[in-house]
């Protein structure tokens, strides 16, 4: 059977363009004790001379999108990430320059940005004021939640946050865990740490005759001792530093009995480079989404009942 002839086709493809999209790179500068973080979502469009892959499926000018995939990363090591435009200018400028059919590379970008959780200060509200470090928190993400139930006599205050990213970048391990057959997870002696914290906390104000705990600087407070603890806590897992999120509260906080956290485990893995002949040290990182572990528990002063639902989504 012969190919019909350009012109004799019926149907004629039009604008195309192919490549990865979505590759989430996680790149971490160390200077000393001084970590810096540059998290993109970068995504890949390719379109050229691919008129023949899609007629009769030669790939002869078809540069896989797996290999954007690499390069985005391999790129991410060997040249840093300064800014998103000098990533993408970078990136496009290879692609079109370094293989002859590709005539136009668009990458998109989208930057997520972090700020510092501070060292160990007098005010724990003002967490994230002081730099330096290697504990982050995402950037304008946070959810404020509460729950008041009231029954004519007595209250129930829950209030909490969700949406919440962190993340070390170093103090995690993760080791000495039971092994099946089944189990292939390395063992890990310094990993990225994150999560999104959804926590709740119950106020141990029930009726009109106490004084009534203030709100605000209870929030600002509760928040400051629990960013604190996650960005203090030498973590041996994600559990220890939930439970030190939790105890940090109720020691610090008389106001609060039970504290509940739902901690997804952001997994971060490193990417291999050796195909590139390029050593990862721990800087560059592919950010997956799913699946992710879920730790999950309830810190309660001693002698306090657990009230907050096991499911913070029902609250
Ligand atoms: O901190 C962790 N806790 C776990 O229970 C666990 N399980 C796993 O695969 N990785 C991790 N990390």
């Amino acid at each position: 059977m012969t190919t019909p002839s350009r012109s004799a086709r019926p149907a004629v493809l039009a604008q195309n363009q192919y490549g990865k999209a979505e590759n989430r790179v996680v790149r971490i500068t160390r200077d000393g004790a001084t970590h810096h973080i540059k998290d993109l979502n970068v995504s890949v469009a390719l379109s050229g001379d691919m008129e023949e892959v899609h007629y009769s499926g030669s790939n002869a000018n078809v540069l896989p999108t797996d290999t954007t995939k690499n390069t985005v990363y391999a790129f991410a090591k060997e040249y840093g990430i300064e800014s998103a435009e000098q990533f993408g200018i970078h990136l496009a400028r290879h692609f079109v320059t370094s293989q002859e059919p590709i005539r136009t590379a668009r990458i998109r970008i989208e930057e997520y940005s972090w700020e510092r959780i501070g060292a160990p200060e007098a005010d724990p509200s003002s967490a994230g004021a002081q730099e330096g470090g290697h504990s982050f928190a995402r950037k304008g993400q946070e959810t404020r939640v509460t729950q008041i139930t009231y029954d004519g006599s007595s209250w129930e205050v829950v209030s909490g946050l969700k949406d919440l990213v962190v993340l070390n970048s170093t103090n995690s391990e993760f080791w000495g865990y039971v092994k099946d057959k089944y189990t292939t997870l390395k063992e890990a002696y310094d990993r990225i740490l994150a999560t999104e914290v959804s926590g709740r906390w119950r106020f141990n104000w029930t009726d009109d005759e106490q004084p009534m705990p203030d709100w605000e600087e209870s929030y600002a407070q509760v928040r400051g001792h629990m960013l604190q603890a996650f960005a203090q806590t030498y973590s041996l897992s994600l559990q220890q530093t939930l439970y030190q999120m939790g105890a940090r509260i109720i020691e610090n906080r008389d106001e609060i009995d039970e504290v509940r956290f739902s901690l997804p485990n952001k997994h971060h893995f490193l990417v291999d480079l050796e195909p590139f002949g390029l050593k990862n040290d721990n800087e560059v990182y592919f950010a997956a989404d799913r699946p992710y572990g879920l730790i999950e528990a309830t810190i309660l002063r001693d002698g306090c009942e657990a009230l907050i639902p096991v499911d913070l989504s029902n609250l």
